[in-house]
């Protein structure tokens, strides 16, 4: 049997909703093999992050030999990547082993507030990381820290989308999760010459912690399987959508969504049981 093969390099949330945890739920729906290279650890749950605990450089790097030496992955997604050191070490790997479909989930602020991303790493993201990458995947205020413009207007989203793709990403999906104030939730999908929408109905909820993560896991599992970026950002809309849509509803905040949902609907089992 042969399978498509992910990899997320990215931060573990104890509480399941965000990070690794996200990234390999959303693998598994998709039908695709997933594996993980962890950078940090955190100690988190619907209420907040209590603790940010970054792995050493060297047992990142240890981690992406083991399977760059082995299970060479057909898709590759970064998510928290915490300090300058570690997205060197993380896009030196990259480039050694010539991995090509790299999707970047700018992560640098939970929605609670704390930083997963140092902010003197933000320079390094824009060196380093995003030149190699596939697509970069910011919310608004990723591309604002990325590009230093503010972003109010569509145009600006647009304007902010050409200078990360100047950065050297191929393709920039920004993201509008954050555009609130409005009942449709826009994705900017920009290939280099021409700008697509992505639209969906926005849905009033606090239970979205962990839509960038598993956004972004549902696109390099889709590119794994040789999608175009167009395809896979379809699928990934419609993924996070029903997730959204179809909320656990646990704890006693930001809740984690409902990585079952997807399938469920494929399945004809909207609400079903999980
Ligand atoms: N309330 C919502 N209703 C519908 N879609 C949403 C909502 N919030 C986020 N999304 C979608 O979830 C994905 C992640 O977006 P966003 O929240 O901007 O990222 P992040 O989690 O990185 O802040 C995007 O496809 C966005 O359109
Ligand atoms: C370990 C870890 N990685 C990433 C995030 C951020 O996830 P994101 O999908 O951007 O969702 P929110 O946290 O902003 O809801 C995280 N929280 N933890």
């Amino acid at each position: 049997m042969s399978i498509n093969k992910v990899l997320t390099i990215a931060g573990s949330d104890s509480g399941g909703g965000a990070g690794i945890q996200a990234d390999l739920k959303t693998f598994q729906e998709l039908g695709v093999y997933g594996m993980s290279a962890l950078t940090a650890i955190t100690a988190q749950n619907t209420l907040g992050v209590q603790g940010v605990y970054p792995l050493s450089l060297e047992a990142i790097a240890q981690q992406l030999d083991s399977i760059g030496e082995d299970l060479q992955p057909d898709a590759i997604k970064t998510g928290m990547l915490f300090s300058a050191e570690i997205i060197r070490c993380v896009a030196q790997k990259v480039r050694q082993y010539g991995w090509r479909k790299l999707v970047i989930d700018p992560v640098m602020v939970a929605k609670g507030g704390a930083a997963l991303l140092l902010s003197e790493a933000v320079e390094s993201l824009i060196s380093e990381l995003i030149p190699l990458a596939w697509v970069t995947t910011p919310n608004i205020p990723e591309a604002e820290l990325l590009t230093g413009f503010t972003i109010v207007s569509l145009s600006d989203r647009e304007n902010a989308a050409r200078v990360i793709h100047q950065m050297g990403s191929r393709y920039v999906v920004l993201k509008g999760g954050h555009d609130t104030g409005t009942t449709e939730a826009v994705d900017l999908l920009y290939d280099g010459e021409q700008f697509s929408y992505l639209t969906s109905r926005r849905i009033d909820t606090l239970h979205t912690h962990g839509t960038g993560c598993t956004y972004s896991a549902a696109l390099a599992a889709e590119l794994s399987k040789g999608r175009t970026v167009q395809e896979a950002a379809a699928t990934a809309k419609a993924f996070i959508q029903a997730a959204i849509e179809d909320g656990l509803e646990l704890g006693g905040g930001h809740g984690p969504t409902n990585h079952f949902a997807y399938q469920n609907r494929m399945r004809g089992e909207r609400n079903g049981a999980y």
